[in-house]
């Protein structure tokens, strides 16, 4: 638009983890003066509630039943991105071993993913100037009319060096099959796996810089910007 305010941009990063969508969602929000949301957080926070509500996390009828009761609220500011569960700031709490192991089952459960998708829809609706929001399942099934769709990957090894060197001295081989275990849970569940969207760009950030990976994405949405 020539005059006025620029159109909200909606960007979707998708991929398993470790291939940098957190860090390069964050950065790509902060540059263009984007909303940011983790969604990864949010199937986090709603495990979090499921462990310390004792609710059993082997059976997907129980935790169906509850899917509706946690308050998940997520702060959308790049630079200092929140995540609270009932008025309680989660953002430690969510990435302990114990969620970080019990999250693909809870987010395979479909009561679970109608409830958090609704949410995410709703918070890419309301943010003014666009939103990087960044998932597994955000191209594909979360925002598929998003301006512009992204599939990071890398290779196992390099994920499990990168998550490895994050949990401080963590062993890289157990890092690396913890890792494996869960893409695979996630790309195999039911209800909107992990997946690339036929129209998303892939980019393999195995050889590539943070900067650089970062570079591609503002790029990438600028050319979309200017209509090319
Ligand atoms: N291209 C890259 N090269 C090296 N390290 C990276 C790269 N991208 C991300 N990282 C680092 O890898 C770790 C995991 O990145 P993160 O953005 O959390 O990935 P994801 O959100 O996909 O799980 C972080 O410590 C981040 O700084
Ligand atoms: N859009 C999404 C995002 C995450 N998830 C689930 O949430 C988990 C944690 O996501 P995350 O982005 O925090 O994962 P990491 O990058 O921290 O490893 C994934 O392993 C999936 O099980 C999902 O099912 N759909």
């Amino acid at each position: 638009m020539e005059n006025g305010a620029a159109q909200p941009v909606i960007v979707a990063i998708d991929g398993p983890s470790g291939t940098g969508k957190s860090s390069t969602s964050k950065a790509v929000a902060a540059q263009l003066g984007l909303s940011y949301l983790d969604t990864g957080a949010q199937y986090r926070a709603i495990t979090w509630w499921m462990v310390t509500n004792g609710i059993d996390i082997e059976d997907p009828t129980a935790i169906a039943a509850v899917a509706g009761k946690a308050e998940i609220i997520s702060g959308t500011d790049p630079a200092d991105p929140t995540i609270t569960v009932d008025g309680v700031d989660v953002a430690g709490p969510i990435r302990t071993q114990e969620v970080t192991s019990k999250v693909s089952a809870v987010s395979a459960v479909p009561e679970v993913r109608a409830r958090i998708t609704e949410l995410q829809r709703s918070i890419a609706a309301s943010a003014e100037r666009g939103i990087v929001v960044e998932g597994r399942d955000i191209g594909t099934t979360v925002l598929p009319d998003a301006d512009l769709k992204i599939f990071l990957t890398a290779s196992p090894e390099a994920r499990a060096a990168r998550r490895s060197g994050e949990l401080k001295g963590a062993d890289v081989n157990a890092t690396r099959e913890a890792l494996v275990k869960r893409d695979a849970a996630d790309s195999s569940r039911k209800t909107s796996p992990l997946a690339k969207a036929g129209d998303a760009v892939e980019v393999d950030t195995t050889e590539l810089s943070l900067t650089q990976v970062i570079e591609c994405v503002v790029t990438l949405v600028e050319e979309k910007r200017a209509g090319k």
